[in-house]
């Protein structure tokens, strides 16, 4: 039995990204102006095997209702409304005007725009205003980590039957075993909460910085 994930170097990371779904023209152009725009920050985007791993569960999912909690500059959320299936919603939480004017103009570009709405203000207050219904196939948590359990209750009662959430960070870039930060401490004290839930079915996948991926019954 091989006993862990192998660890990837740059050029296997290369390689693994040219041979799984690569980036598109828009998908690269994004990277590389987050990057340009906002370079202390860029690092909050998903890698892009998470993107097309998004792409890739919201269509095996059939995902017509999604929800993502924390957008940035829109790589995330690309991804998700390019998986949703016909006539599918995406709605998308953040509190940044500033970052998500950049989601906003590659949604276009992209030709998702017209299936995304997006929710400005904090998400602990926001996602209370979805409706109180089993309706959602798919949501993916990236927002700030202390919010993780107030998104977290906010969603799982609103996931239908069979639906997943996804959630990132649950590694803290290894930090999780020995957590050095009120962030860390989140995701360590989020991490057991879940794996208490008996309202899910959850795995772990060390992809990127770690992504929980959870079944709710
Ligand atoms: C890690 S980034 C998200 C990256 C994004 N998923 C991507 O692929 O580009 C976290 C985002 O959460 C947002 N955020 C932070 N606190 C928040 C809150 N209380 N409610 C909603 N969004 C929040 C930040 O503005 C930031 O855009």
């Amino acid at each position: 039995m091989t006993l862990k994930s192998i660890p990837l170097t740059d050029d296997l990371h290369r390689y693994l990204v040219a041979h799984g779904a690569p980036p598109d023209e828009i998908v690269s152009d994004l990277a590389r102006e987050t990057l340009a725009l906002l370079p202390e920050h860029a690092s909050m985007q998903v890698a892009p095997e998470q993107a097309a791993f998004l792409t890739f569960l919201t269509r095996l999912l059939g995902a017509r209702q999604a929800v993502e909690v924390g957008t940035f500059t829109g790589l995330s959320s690309l991804a998700i409304a390019r998986g949703l299936t016909e006539g599918g919603r995406l709605t998308c939480f953040d509190i940044s005007e500033e970052y998500t004017s950049v989601a906003r103009r590659y949604w276009a570009r992209a030709g998702v725009d017209d299936r995304i709405d997006l929710r400005i203000g904090p998400a602990g207050d926001t996602l209370r205003e979805l409706p109180h219904e089993r309706y959602l196939d798919f949501a993916f948590i990236d927002a700030d980590k202390t919010g993780y359990p107030v998104y977290w209750a906010e969603l799982v009662p609103r996931m239908r039957p069979g639906g997943v959430i996804a959630v990132d960070n649950v590694l803290r870039n290894g930090r999780v075993v020995a957590p050095q930060s009120a962030d860390d401490r989140a995701i360590a004290a989020f991490n057991e909460d879940v794996l208490a839930d008996v309202r899910v079915d959850a795995v772990m996948l060390p992809i990127a910085d770690g992504l929980t991926l959870a079944h709710v019954h």
